[in-house]
């Protein structure tokens, strides 16, 4: 089955949401008149890591976001793997990915769960409990926010759940790029699974973004990668290939779990 994937690596407005919203209405637009049957957003797409604001800014219980998203996808017939939003919830603030499918429904909500001290979310952020796994069009498929693909424990859950394609929306610096790229490869590599890696490009007050969207194929081969400027990174994937280099490597099947 092919899919045909274009992932936004866009410039954020920082704590600018009125902004960011006009933008990612013009990306999705072009993105969709592409015939893109899934396009893919940044974290924090709606505010960037004005995280000091999100008081103000948060968007109480993702209700505008998910709206604007829904709208845009029904109205273009198109998946939108939302990028992560501002939330306001009734626990606290959450970085929140929102995933909606081309009849404008909500089919997945995911707060992330690790937060990144080195950028303070610690200070202002709750972590989620959600479960990062959901169906998309019949694939099963996992949703990761930026700093949680350190985890590979945390992924490889999904990856034993079934998912054949894992989504990763970001806000990684340059200075780290290369781990960036590095773990991607490793994720896509250890769960033979699609990593599709949407990352922002510009700066904020205290970071440069690095860009490099990626999409990795599960022989860990990079399929697609975005470089560092402003653009729309489109590619193809067969997800055959899954279940192709799972038959010819089996590793979920010679797993000693009996044994960690
Ligand atoms: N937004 C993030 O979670 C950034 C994670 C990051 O930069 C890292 O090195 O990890």
């Amino acid at each position: 089955m092919m899919k045909k994937i274009a992932l936004i690596q866009m410039d954020v407005a920082y704590g600018d949401p009125k902004v960011n919203f006009a933008r990612v209405s013009k990306w999705v637009m072009d993105a969709a008149s592409t015939g893109a049957d899934i396009i893919v957003l940044p974290e924090l797409w709606d505010t960037g890591y004005d995280l000091k604001r999100f008081d103000m800014l948060a968007d109480r219980e993702a209700k505008a976001t998910t709206e604007f998203l829904s709208d845009l996808a029904e109205e273009l017939n198109v998946v939108i793997v939302g990028g992560s939003v501002a939330e306001q919830a009734d626990d606290g603030m959450k970085n929140t990915m929102l995933v909606v499918d081309a009849n404008g429904e909500l089919v997945h909500k995911y707060s992330k769960l690790h937060l990144f001290q080195l950028m303070d979310e610690h200070l202002h952020l709750v972590e989620g409990k959600d479960e990062a796994d959901f169906e998309l069009d019949g694939v099963p498929s996992a949703g990761f926010i930026c700093y949680d693909i350190r985890f590979p424990e945390w992924i490889r859950k999904s990856a034993v759940n079934g998912a054949k394609v894992m989504y990763v929306v970001a806000e990684w610096p340059e200075p780290r790029i290369d781990h960036w790229r590095t773990l991607l490869q490793a994720r896509a590599i250890e769960n033979q699974c699609f990593v599709v890696a949407c990352n922002r490009v510009g700066a904020d007050p205290n970071n440069e973004f690095g860009g490099m969207s990626l999409v990795v194929d599960p022989w860990g081969e990079i399929v697609t990668e975005g470089g560092s400027d402003e653009k729309m990174v489109l590619t193809e994937i067969d997800l055959d290939k899954v279940d192709d280099v799972r038959q010819q490597i089996p590793i979920f099947r010679d797993r000693r779990e009996e044994r960690y």
